[in-house]
C-alpha cells in the first residue's frame, strides 16, 4: 500500500498530502491505510503519470489507424481527440503492436470510466503472444460537449511477472458551427515574463503625442501631481517580507519603522504612511505583472494613410488586447527597441486602440529606422496615473486629516428641518428606509462624518443616491455636488437616471481623456465634456457653474488639479464605495471637502471590493469597511440612522432566485419586494424545465481552454449553450423578451470575447449586455445567462480538483447571481462547480427543485471513477513502492488562476 511520511523536526509525522500533522506513527499507519488518503495519493500519482502511462514501451506501440479524417492525435499526451457533428459517429482503430522479441501479452483492456459516447471492441480477442492486436473504437455523438475517457492496455510481459500499461485518452468533442467557430483560434503558449527594466524617463526617446484639443483645455492645473514613485530601498525591504534582521544595516530602521507599523495596524496617525506603503507594493507586483506581457521579435506594421487622421501610426498587434491583458489606453506609452538591442529605447504613444491592435505614434528618431514589417522588442507600461492621483490625496490628508470620514465617530444630534420631502421617484414613498435616508441626507444628519446607505444588491441604494442627490438639488439652492463611483459605467448609470428629473445644463458628465468616445451613452452626449469628437475641459468658471459633476473617482482628481476651493462642493457622493481601494475613494474628498461637506456613501461589503493584486499588501481596505459593515448585524442590533440606512427591500428578484444569496450572505434578512408581475413574468417560459420555479441549471461537458498567448480562458461548448439560450429569450412570443432585457455574465474576458462575437451574428441580439461579474456590478437585467466556463477534463485534474480559482470568489459569484429579476440560467460544468461551497450549494437547491438540465450529473468526477477502475485493474506492482517524502514534497501547488 502506498503511503507518505514526512517526519517534522517539531515532532510528530505529517502527511502533506491530507493537509494532516502531528501523527504518531500508530495514527501514521492507520491514516496510510485510509481510503481518504488512498484516494488522494491515487489521484496524485494519476496525475503525476500521466504522460508516462501514455508511452510506448517495452516494445509495445498503440497508434490510431483506420479513417483518420477529424481525428487528431497527440502523441506525447496519448489523446485522441475525435470531432463530430451533433448526431455523428466515428470509428477508427487503436492498433496494439509488439515490435519487441519477446511475447508481450495483453491482458485486458479497461476503459478506465464509464462513457458510453466511446466503445472499445477487440475483435481479435485478447489474445497471446499475437503481433498485432487491433481494437475498435466506435465514438458516436451524444450531445453537445466534450468526453473523454482513458482507456488503459493493461501487458505482461510473458517470461517475467512485471505488468506494465499504457494508457490511450479518447476524447469526442461533438461541436455545432457555434462551438467549432469559438474554439481555440492557435495552440496557447505560457508567456514567459520578459526582463525586469529599471528605465529612467530621460532614457526614453519621446513618441508623438495625442493629438492637441481643438478646444484648448480651459481646466488649470493648479496643484501639481508628482511622480510618487517608490524608492530602491522600499523595494529592497519588501523583498525581504519586511523583515528588519533580513536587510542590510542601512535599511534596518526604514524597515522596523514598517513591520512595526503593520503589527500595530490601522491607525489614525500612521494612515497616509500605511496606505502609501500599500500603494507601492501594488505598483511593484504591477511592475512583475505586465512584463508576461512583453513581447520579443513582434512586427509593427505601416498604417494605411486612410486609417490614421493626422498623425502618422504604426500597427502592433497585442494578442490579449481585447481582455484588458495587458490593459492598455489611449496615450499611454508603449517601449519598443530594435530586435535584439537594449537600447536606445524608444516610446510609441497609443492613439487608438482596436479590438486586436494598437496604433502607435513615434518620434522621427524611430520612424527614420522604421521599414513595414520590422521587427522590434516591446515593453509595456502601465497607467500610473490612477497611482499617483491616490498618492497625491493621502498627501493632502497629511496636510488636511480627514479623520472625521476615515476613522468617523457618532455626530452630534442633529435637527431635521426639512420633513416634507415629495420624491420625484414615487416609489420610494412606500419605502421608509429610502426616505429616511433621503431626509437625512437632505439634513445633514450625519455631519461630519460620512453618511452611509448600504444593503444587499437589488434594495435600491443607487436609487437612493440619485433620489438624495435631486433632492439636495431643489431643497438647497446653494448645493453643488460631485458624484463619483469607480467606473465608467456605474457613473454614467447616475447621470443618466439623474437625467430623468435635472436639466441637463446643470449636470456635468466628465470623462477623462482617455475614455473612447464611442463607449460613452448616446443619451449623455449632450451633458459630456465632449466636442467634436474630442474629450476637452471646461475653463474653471465654467466647471464651477456646474450644480452636478458626475466623473469616475480617479477622474475627480482634475478638479483637485485645478485648485477648486475646499467647500465650493458642498455633497460628495460615492456609489459602489466599496469597489475601490480606499485611497482611490480619497481622491474626490481631499481637497476638496470641509467639515461642513456632506459626504455619502453607498454600497454593499458582499459585493466586489478592489481588486488587490500584491499578496504582500497589509489588508484589502476600501473606506466602507471603517464602518463596521462588514460584519453581519442582526436586524435587532441595528444601526445609527443618523449616519447609516441599511435597505432590506429587495425590488429586483424572484424570490427563488434570491433564496441563496439571501441565505449565504445576508442571514435572511432580505425581503422580496419586487413589481410581482414582472418578477414572475416567465415562470410560465415554455423552455423552463420546471414551471414556476424561474432558474435553470444547463449542465455542459465543455472544455476550458486557451489561445495564443493569452492566459485567459474559454470554454466553445458553453458559448454554443448561451448562444442557444439568448436565441430562445429573442424568439420567444410570451412574453416578448427584446435584447436589452438580457444579459451574459461569465468571468473570464476571453469568453465574453467569444459570445459577444457569436452574438454579432443573432438578430435582435445587439443590446445584450456580455461582460463580467465586475461590468455588471450595479446593473440588472430581466433574464441573466451565466456561463461559468470552468469545466472537467483536462483542468479538472490540473486544478487538482479542488481549486476554482476565478470562480471561487463569493463576492464575484453574489454579484453574478443577484442581477437577474425574473430568470437566472446557469450553464456550467456540474462536476467541478459542486465543488466550490457557493455554486455547489446553488446547483444542489436548482437540481432538487427541478431546473437542472443537461447530462445527468453525479458527484463523483472522471476522477474519482478513474481510481475505481484503476483499482479493478492490478495496479499493485506499479503501487507497492512507497512514496518518498521528498515526492509527496512535490504534490502539485494549488495553481494560481486568472
Ligand atoms: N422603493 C422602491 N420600490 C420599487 N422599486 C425600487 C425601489 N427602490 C429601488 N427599486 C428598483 O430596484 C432595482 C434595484 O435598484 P438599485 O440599482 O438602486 O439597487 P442597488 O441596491 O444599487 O443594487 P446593486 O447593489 O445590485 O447595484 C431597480 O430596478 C430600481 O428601480
Amino acid at each position: 500500500m502506498a503511503g507518505s511520511s514526512n517526519n517534522l523536526s517539531g515532532g510528530g509525522l505529517q502527511c502533506p498530502l491530507c493537509s494532516i500533522n502531528n501523527l504518531s506513527q500508530q495514527q501514521f499507519e492507520e491514516h496510510k491505510s485510509s481510503p481518504q488518503h488512498r484516494v488522494k495519493w491515487l489521484k496524485h500519482w494519476y496525475q503525476n503519470n500521466k504522460i508516462l502511462l501514455a508511452q510506448n514501451k517495452n516494445g509495445v506501440e498503440i497508434i490510431t489507424k483506420g479513417n483518420l479524417d477529424g481525428i487528431s492525435t497527440n502523441h506525447q499526451t496519448g489523446q485522441v481527440v475525435v470531432y463530430l457533428p451533433p448526431s455523428g459517429q466515428k470509428v477508427f482503430q487503436l492498433v496494439v503492436k509488439n515490435t519487441g522479441q519477446e511475447p508481450i501479452i495483453l491482458r485486458q483492456i479497461e476503459a478506465l470510466h464509464s462513457c458510453p459516447s466511446v466503445v472499445v471492441s477487440d475483435n481479435h480477442g485478447v489474445c497471446r503472444g499475437e503481433k498485432y492486436v487491433r481494437v475498435d473504437c466506435n465514438t458516436a455523438a451524444r450531445g453537445l460537449g466534450v468526453e473523454q475517457v482513458p482507456i488503459a492496455f493493461q501487458f505482461k510481459a510473458e517470461t517475467s511477472d512485471e505488468l506494465f500499461f499504457i494508457v490511450r485518452t479518447v476524447q469526442v468533442n461533438v461541436q455545432d458551427q457555434v462551438a467549432e467557430e469559438s474554439g481555440p483560434t492557435s495552440v496557447y503558449k505560457r508567456p514567459t515574463p520578459g526582463q525586469l527594466l529599471f528605465i529612467s524617463e530621460d532614457s526614453i526617446i519621446p513618441g508623438v503625442p495625442l493629438k492637441k484639443n481643438q478646444r484648448p483645455d480651459g481646466l488649470s492645473k493648479k496643484l501639481p501631481l508628482n511622480n510618487y514613485k517608490y524608492t530602491k530601498s522600499l523595494q529592497l525591504i519588501a523583498q525581504k517580507n519586511f523583515n528588519p534582521r533580513k536587510v542590510t544595516a542601512e535599511l534596518r530602521e526604514e524597515a522596523k519603522k514598517i513591520s512595526d507599523m503593520m503589527k500595530e495596524g490601522l491607525t489614525p496617525q500612521k494612515y497616509s504612511m500605511w496606505y502609501q506603503t500599500m500603494l507601492w507594493l501594488e505598483e511593484m507586483q504591477m511592475e512583475l505583472d505586465i512584463r508576461y506581457y512583453s513581447m520579443e521579435e513582434a512586427v509593427l506594421k505601416q498604417v494605411p494613410l486612410r486609417d490614421y487622421s493626422s498623425v502618422p501610426c504604426v500597427e502592433l498587434r497585442v494578442p490579449g488586447l481585447a481582455e484588458n491583458r495587458p490593459s492598455v489606453l489611449k496615450g499611454d506609452n508603449v517601449l519598443v527597441t530594435h530586435k535584439g538591442k537594449k537600447k536606445p529605447l524608444y516610446a510609441g504613444v497609443v492613439h487608438e486602440v482596436k479590438e486586436t491592435s494598437l496604433y502607435l505614434a513615434f518620434g522621427p528618431e524611430f520612424m527614420d529606422t522604421f521599414i513595414d514589417n520590422i521587427r522590434v522588442s516591446v515593453n509595456f507600461q502601465f497607467n500610473r496615473h490612477p497611482l499617483k492621483v491616490s498618492h497625491r490625496a493621502l498627501e493632502l490628508i497629511q496636510r488636511n486629516p480627514l479623520n472625521y470620514l476615515t476613522f468617523p465617530s457618532a455626530p452630534p444630534a442633529a435637527a431635521c428641518p426639512i420633513t416634507n420631502i415629495v420624491p420625484y421617484n414615487r416609489k420610494l414613498e412606500n419605502n421608509r428606509e429610502q426616505m429616511l435616508a433621503v431626509r437625512n441626507i437632505v439634513n445633514r444628519t450625519s455631519r461630519p462624518a460620512p453618511y452611509v446607505v448600504f444593503g444587499p444588491p437589488g434594495t435600491g441604494k443607487t436609487v437612493t443616491i440619485v433620489e438624495a442627490i435631486k433632492q439636495v438639488l431643489k431643497l438647497d439652492p446653494n448645493s453643488r455636488i460631485l458624484a463619483c463611483t469607480p467606473s465608467n459605467s456605474a457613473a454614467d448609470l447616475i447621470a443618466v437616471r439623474l437625467l430623468e428629473h435635472v436639466p441637463s445644463s446643470q449636470i456635468f458628465r466628465m470623462h477623462a481623456t482617455s475614455r473612447a468616445i464611442s463607449t460613452i451613452p448616446d443619451n449623455l452626449r449632450d451633458v459630456s465634456n465632449v466636442d467634436r469628437g474630442i474629450i476637452y475641459f471646461p475653463q474653471d468658471n465654467k466647471l464651477w457653474e456646474y450644480r452636478i459633476i458626475v466623473c469616475t473617482m480617479v477622474t475627480a482628481a482634475r478638479v483637485v488639479s485645478a485648485g477648486m476651493p475646499t467647500g465650493h462642493i458642498t455633497h460628495v457622493f460615492l456609489d459602489e464605495s466599496g469597489h475601490s481601494m480606499e485611497p482611490e475613494a480619497l481622491v474626490p474628498l481631499s481637497g476638496l471637502v470641509s467639515k461642513d461637506t456632506q459626504v455619502v456613501l453607498a454600497g454593499d461589503p458582499h459585493q466586489l471590493g478592489p481588486v488587490i493584486r500584491n499578496p504582500q499588501c497589509f489588508s484589502s481596505h476600501s473606506l466602507f469597511k471603517n464602518y463596521g459593515l462588514d460584519k453581519s448585524h442582526s436586524p435587532a442590533e441595528g444601526f445609527n440612522t443618523q449616519v447609516v440606512t441599511k435597505l432590506l427591500n429587495n425590488y429586483r428578484s424572484h424570490s427563488a432566485i434570491l433564496k441563496e444569496p439571501n441565505e449565504i450572505f445576508y442571514n435572511s434578512e432580505l425581503k422580496v419586494c419586487g413589481d410581482q408581475m414582472l418578477i414572475h413574468s416567465l415562470c410560465n417560459w415554455e423552455h423552463l424545465p420546471r414551471r414556476q420555479f424561474p432558474l435553470v441549471f444547463h449542465a455542459v461537458k465543455g472544455k476550458d481552454e486557451r489561445e495564443g498567448t493569452s492566459p485567459s480562458f474559454f470554454n466553445a461548448q458553453e458559448v454554443s449553450a448561451v448562444v442557444g439560450w439568448v436565441k430562445k429569450l429573442l424568439d420567444s412570443k410570451s412574453p416578448r423578451i427584446a435584447g436589452k432585457d438580457v444579459g451574459v455574465i461569465t468571468p473570464y474576458r476571453r469568453q465574453v470575447e467569444k459570445i459577444r462575437s457569436q452574438l454579432r451574428k443573432v438578430r435582435g441580439a445587439e443590446n445584450v449586455k456580455v461582460g463580467s461579474p465586475e461590468e455588471f456590478q450595479g446593473d440588472e437585467r430581466l433574464v441573466v445567462v451565466i456561463s461559468t466556463v470552468r469545466a472537467s477534463q483536462d483542468y479538472m485534474a490540473d486544478d487538482h480538483v479542488f481549486k476554482l480559482g476565478f470562480l471561487r470568489n463569493p463576492k464575484r459569484f453574489n454579484v453574478a447571481v443577484t442581477r437577474a429579476k425574473a430568470l437566472l440560467i446557469i450553464v456550467g460544468c456540474p462536476e467541478i462547480l459542486s465543488l466550490d461551497e457557493h455554486w455547489g450549494r446553488l446547483l444542489r437547491y436548482i437540481q432538487q427543485s427541478g431546473g437542472y438540465k443537461g447530462h445527468a450529473f453525479t458527484q463523483n468526477t472522471d476522477l474519482d471513477d478513474i481510481i475505481a477502475r484503476f483499482n479493478t485493474l492490478d495496479l499493485r506492482p506499479v503501487l507497492g513502492q512507497d512514496v518518498s517524502a521528498r515526492e509527496m514534497a512535490e504534490a502539485p501547488e494549488w495553481r494560481a488562476e486568472h
